[in-house]
């Protein structure tokens, strides 16, 4: 009889920053846990790929515990049949303890994914590096930036390297063949290749230790899917322009060990993303409007998490005082909020024996 355990640690994120929609991207010091024994004398036959799946946190009344229709186990699956491994060891169990909240623009779907991969890595003793893993999560995710953060950790910068036109087609595989719904497709279309490699870039960036990060969650979800669904397929010049001069500043003034405060509120502000999602969260445009570094001593800057509907506040001090007004300013919209003062995290993903 062979027992393994082994810990999984993937950090929450922040995406986007402002004006680095699908760019930028920060991991967050909110892990989701995932806790793996593997013990071949206990039966697991009455899953259909051998896992047991255990769960608390966030999402513990929604969150399937197949591990055919389980994110974090569809995505382990999906490497490891790659690898050309059809199933969990035999006695796999997995409990997860999940403080990322769903659905609300700190990456939670970004994280179930890195912690897939790398169950997957571990379990079948693949030896894939964090950058290959990132390729298998491209191919779920599409956008680099939460993945990136969770995966890395710190301060990320990220884009999607061109690829050759037979390797785009493999990229933008339908993503039911990638991890197929139970018994919808025929196993014949399950996509058994890997991914084509380094599809992504990544560089992680310095970031002023006396920058903290005010998390501010709104009691409703906004599912990525729609509220990416909300922005337009082409965009003038002049606002592609304002964000990336924005971006070209913003990378470099949150570095700076002392924090030009009103440097980085503006560089903050974007025109690509944000004003498309007011319609999705109620209040948005007005407390991006009203929190500023003028009137909110210790703000940095201000911006939409993600794809919302979370309110990422950057600050040097003042952090009660700045997610209590953007509190007050969702409550007037009949909205309520939860909120977490958070610091980088900047080991990324994690896995201990
Ligand atoms: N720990 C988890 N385990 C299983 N599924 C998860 C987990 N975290 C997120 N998900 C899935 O991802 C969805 C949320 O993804 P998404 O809409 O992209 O929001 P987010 O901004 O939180 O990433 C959830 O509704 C759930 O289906
Ligand atoms: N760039 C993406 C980021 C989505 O992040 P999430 O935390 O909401 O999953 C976007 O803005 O759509």
């Amino acid at each position: 009889m062979t027992v393994k355990t082994f810990e999984l640690k993937v950090p929450a994120s922040s995406a986007n920053i402002g004006p680095g929609f699908d760019v930028l991207g920060i991991g967050l010091n909110l892990y989701l846990t995932i806790k793996v024994t593997v013990d071949s004398s206990k039966d697991t036959s009455s899953d259909p790929y051998n896992c047991k799946i255990t769960y608390e946190g966030d999402g513990a009344d929604k969150v399937p515990l197949s591990s055919d229709s389980n994110l974090i186990t569809q995505t382990a699956l999906y490497v490891l049949r790659c690898n050309d491994i059809h199933s969990f060891p035999q006695g796999t169990h997995i409990h997860v303890n999940n403080p990322i909240p769903l659905g609300r623009g700190l990456g939670s779907s970004g994280s179930a994914l890195v912690g897939g991969i790398m169950l997957g890595n571990e379990l079948g003793e693949l030896k894939l590096s964090k950058l290959r893993m990132l390729d298998y999560c491209l191919l779920i995710e599409r956008h680099p930036d939460n993945i990136a953060a969770s995966m890395l950790g710190g301060f990320v910068g990220s884009y999607m390297n061109e690829l050759s036109p037979e390797e785009s087609e493999a990229k933008n595989v339908p993503l039911e063949f990638i991890l197929p719904k139970p018994g919808k497709t025929p196993r014949e279309k399950y996509i058994t290749e890997e991914p084509p490699k380094n599809i992504g870039e990544y560089l992680q960036y310095n970031w002023s230790k006396k920058i903290r990060c005010v998390a501010i969650i709104p009691d409703f979800e906004v599912p990525t899917d729609e509220s990416r669904a909300v922005l337009p397929e082409l965009y003038n010049k002049q606002d592609i322009v304002f964000n990336l001069q924005r971006l070209a500043v913003l990378t470099t003034v949150l570095t700076h060990e002392n924090p030009d405060h009103k440097l980085i509120y503006k560089a903050m502000k974007d025109k690509i993303h944000q004003p498309y999602r007011y319609k999705l969260i109620p209040g948005l445009g007005e407390v991006l409007k009203s929190v500023t570094p003028d009137t909110d001593k210790g703000l940095c800057g201000i911006c939409l998490s993600g794809a919302g509907p979370t309110i990422l506040c950057l600050a040097t001090e003042g952090f009660d005082e700045i997610a209590n007004k953007v509190i007050s300013i969702f409550k007037k919209e009949g909205v309520e909020c939860d909120w977490k003062l958070l610091d980088l995290a900047y080991d990324g993903a994690t896995v201990e024996y």
